[in-house]
């Protein structure tokens, strides 16, 4: 599909050097792998099951953080003290069985978004270079690309764990423009919540989402952002 060149895209690629590109909700729609591996996580754990409506709320800040969320909604537990404590106790157990879960069955429930590897060939093709930063745990993110065809596009690949603190602090994003040797203003985060989008202004690289990601179930368009696309395609 071919789309009509937007002029405020085309000045943002002309004054970059190098897209940052996020990984879940952006390029692969993991969904469907979150939803299988911790509802198997929970069957093994003999918990209830979990909707993938309410799971979707909870991606985008690192599986840690979702294991957490998960376990606070199945125990259906109000954040106080004690609960806190249950939910903890259940959380080693469920990390184990989650990552042996994601790890067995990464990517056959996930499908690459319409237009992304158009997008990536055209960023390519304009000479800028590229880096995927995700949330998501390194092992997790790096078989997942290869099995998508879509690692032979990035220099270099960063996971959740890469760093010390995750997105939307600005760390990863400064980190990664120091390995790839590019200036943040210079640099374009391209992701699908408000995560990307508030590393993003802190680390003071300019920054575009997808419309079609996952955005804690909020309206992306009202994040604070430069510009968004409905498909990565509209960056050819
Ligand atoms: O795993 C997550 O929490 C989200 O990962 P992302 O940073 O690629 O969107
Ligand atoms: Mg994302």
């Amino acid at each position: 599909m071919s789309h009509a060149a937007d002029p405020m895209l085309s000045s943002l690629l002309s004054r970059v050097d190098a897209v940052i590109v996020d990984l879940d909700g952006t390029m692969v729609d993991t969904m469907g792998d979150f939803n299988e591996a911790i509802n198997r996580m929970l069957r093994e754990l003999a918990l209830p099951a979990i909707e993938a409506l309410h799971i979707e709320h909870m991606v985008g800040k690192g599986s840690e953080h979702l294991l957490r969320s998960v376990l606070k909604h199945v125990l259906a537990l109000d954040g106080i003290a004690q609960d806190a404590i249950k939910s903890e106790a259940y959380y080693p157990a469920a990390w184990a069985s989650y990552q042996r879960h994601y790890l067995a069955i990464n990517g056959q429930f996930a499908g690459v978004y319409r237009g992304v590897e158009d997008g990536l060939k055209a960023l390519r093709a304009r000479g800028l270079r590229l880096a995927c930063l995700t949330n998501k745990p390194t092992d997790f993110a790096l078989p997942l690309l290869k099995s998508k065809g879509l690692d032979g596009y990035f220099e270099k690949v960063f996971g959740g764990d890469a760093f010390e603190r995750k997105k939307p602090d600005p760390l990863p994003l400064l980190k990664t423009c120091e390995a790839l040797g590019t200036a943040p203003a210079r640099t374009l985060m391209l992701g699908d919540s408000s995560n990307d989008a508030q590393a993003a202004r802190a680390a003071g690289c300019p920054v575009v989402l997808v419309t079609y990601g996952y955005n804690h179930g909020a309206p992306v368009q009202a994040v604070d952002a430069d510009g968004f696309v409905d498909s990565l395609a509209q960056l050819t």
